[in-house]
């Protein structure tokens, strides 16, 4: 890293400052040193680029320039094949196989599928006396992958996975995540054993589906997977099949159901918001067709507001693999280079009055991949954006035109991280009832599977002031 890059001292404070209080303590750096600063934390030093114009320097440069960042905490979980331990040639091939089932088209295969599940789950909250957001919208997110990624049709199979999911990610503790030096066997005892045994049984449910997906492919993003080839015209191996898979888990489902959480309590603190959104919606009549709610504007907005006020992921961090020429500064290989989504979000001169949610900014204008980026962005952007978008348009869009929610924290949640993630210290929690509307009962979940999309026809498987928030 250049000397001449300045920014706070001390790596065992920054770190937890940085880990802890993530909103204010970089609203504080980029006040006082602006918006490139170097960040020295246990594992070296990150600097951050907290403007636009940084930003894109970063995004924009040959992917050579950087390695993937902090590989070994996430090693365990996701495999070597994963597209997050990959860099260079193998990283763009690998993408180039995976990215066509998340392509903006396949999206629809997947419609009927969220709705579904977001109706049933909410069925079930609207039944207890009080629930929590972020459990609901987790429950929602597991559900939508293991059908939709997984392909898992069938109600007993789909329990399977999901004990199987929840047994694997309690068995790895933050400090297997963290302290790699405990990352052994030790002749099958340990809590490592005990790890690796759990994503054994995954694993093992994954090849059963492979088998059923080469025997008889769906719509699901494991039968695309199945049958893509590379430019040689070699198919992926099983192995690279499971890390994937485990990757796609890992990346797609907190993140979006922390999305989901942080929209529903947004939309609730604001009634503005809330009746112009519940507007929109109710003109689609009383179950709307959910490729029909993906499409409206407003929602769009909505959720895009909510990614932007509090990006579930922070940072997007890179290791540098050469030397590196970011703001004027030098900056030695072995470096992180972070794009600050938080800091770039909450820039005034873009958004006006940074802390208040007022979807409204973006129909008025449009911003560019280096002004909202809250998947990222350059050759790692996230691969399941437009996935991630279209459930959160689709499972608010079912819930407020069906239910109601009664927030029961008077006083905002406070963004923390959980494991790389913000999320809502406490879950939001709330009250789900069914929508007392004149014109129909709350839909019946499985109702659109048992009768197919109507639209598509296709069958189903699956300076600032960012401290203030705090
Ligand atoms: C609201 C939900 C989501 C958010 C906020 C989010 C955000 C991000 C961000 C910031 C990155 C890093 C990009 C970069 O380094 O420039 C990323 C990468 C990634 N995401 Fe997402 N994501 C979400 C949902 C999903 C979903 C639903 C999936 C798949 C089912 C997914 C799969 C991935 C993968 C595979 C990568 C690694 C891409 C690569 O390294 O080439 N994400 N995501």
């Amino acid at each position: 890293m250049s000397q001449l890059l300045r920014g706070p001292r001390g790596r065992l404070l920054t770190t937890y400052q940085f880990i802890t209080r993530p909103f204010e303590f970089l609203s504080r750096c980029a006040s006082t040193y602006g918006d490139v600063f170097n960040v020295p934390v246990v594992s070296g030093d990150v600097v951050i680029a907290g403007c636009p114009r940084s930003v894109e320097e970063v995004l924009t440069a040959p992917p050579e320039t950087f390695l993937p960042f902090a590989t070994r905490a996430i090693a365990p979980l996701v495999g070597e094949h994963s597209l997050l331990m990959l860099s260079g040639e193998r990283h763009r091939r690998e993408r180039k196989l995976l990215t066509p089932p998340f392509h903006g088209d396949r999206m629809r295969a997947y419609a009927a599928a969220m709705a579904d599940t977001a109706a049933r789950r909410l069925t079930e909250a609207a039944r207890a006396p009080r629930a929590v957001a972020q459990e609901i919208t987790q429950a929602i997110s597991l559900d939508v992958i293991i059908r939709a990624v997984f392909g898992v049709e069938e109600p007993s199979r789909t329990s399977a996975f999901a004990r199987a999911v929840v047994a694997m990610t309690d068995a790895l503790t933050p400090a297997l995540t963290f302290l790699p030096f405990l990352q052994r066997d030790l002749g099958g005892l340990g809590p490592y054993a005990r790890f690796r045994r759990r994503v054994d049984d995954l694993d093992a449910l994954f090849r059963g589906q492979i088998e059923r997906a080469r025997a008889a492919p769906g719509d699901d993003i494991l039968s695309l997977m199945v049958s893509a080839r590379y430019d040689d015209g070699s198919t992926m191996s099983d192995q690279a099949i499971f890390d994937e898979l485990r990757t796609l888990l890992f990346a797609g489902h907190e993140t979006t159901a922390l999305a989901l959480a942080w929209a529903l309590d947004h939309v609730h603190r604001n009634p503005g918001v809330l009746a112009r959104l519940r507007d929109e919606i109710d003109a689609l009549g009383p179950e709307p067709d959910p490729e029909r709610l993906a499409a409206l504007p407003y929602l769009d907005a909505v959720c895009k507001e909510a990614l932007r006020i509090y990006p579930i992921v922070t940072e997007s961090p890179r290791l540098l693999a050469q030397p590196f020429r970011l703001d004027e500064h030098e900056l030695l290989p072995g470096t992180g280079v972070a794009p600050c989504i938080l800091l770039v979000h909450h820039h005034p001169d873009l958004y006006p009055e940074p802390s208040r949610f007022r979807p409204e900014r973006f129909l008025e204008r449009k911003f560019s991949p280096f002004e909202y980026l809250p998947f990222g962005g350059g050759h790692r952007r996230c691969i399941g954006a437009a996935f991630a978008m279209f459930e959160m348009k689709i499972v608010l869009g079912v819930a407020l035109s069906a239910w109601e929610f009664r927030l029961l924290d008077e006083r905002p949640p406070r963004p923390v991280r959980r494991n790389l993630t913000l999320s809502p210290s406490g879950g939001v929690p709330l009250v789900v009832r069914a929508r007392n509307r004149v014109s129909a009962p709350p839909p019946d979940p499985g109702a659109r599977r048992r009768r197919g999309s109507p639209s598509t026809g296709m069958h189903h498987r699956g300076g600032n002031d960012i401290a203030d928030m705090e």
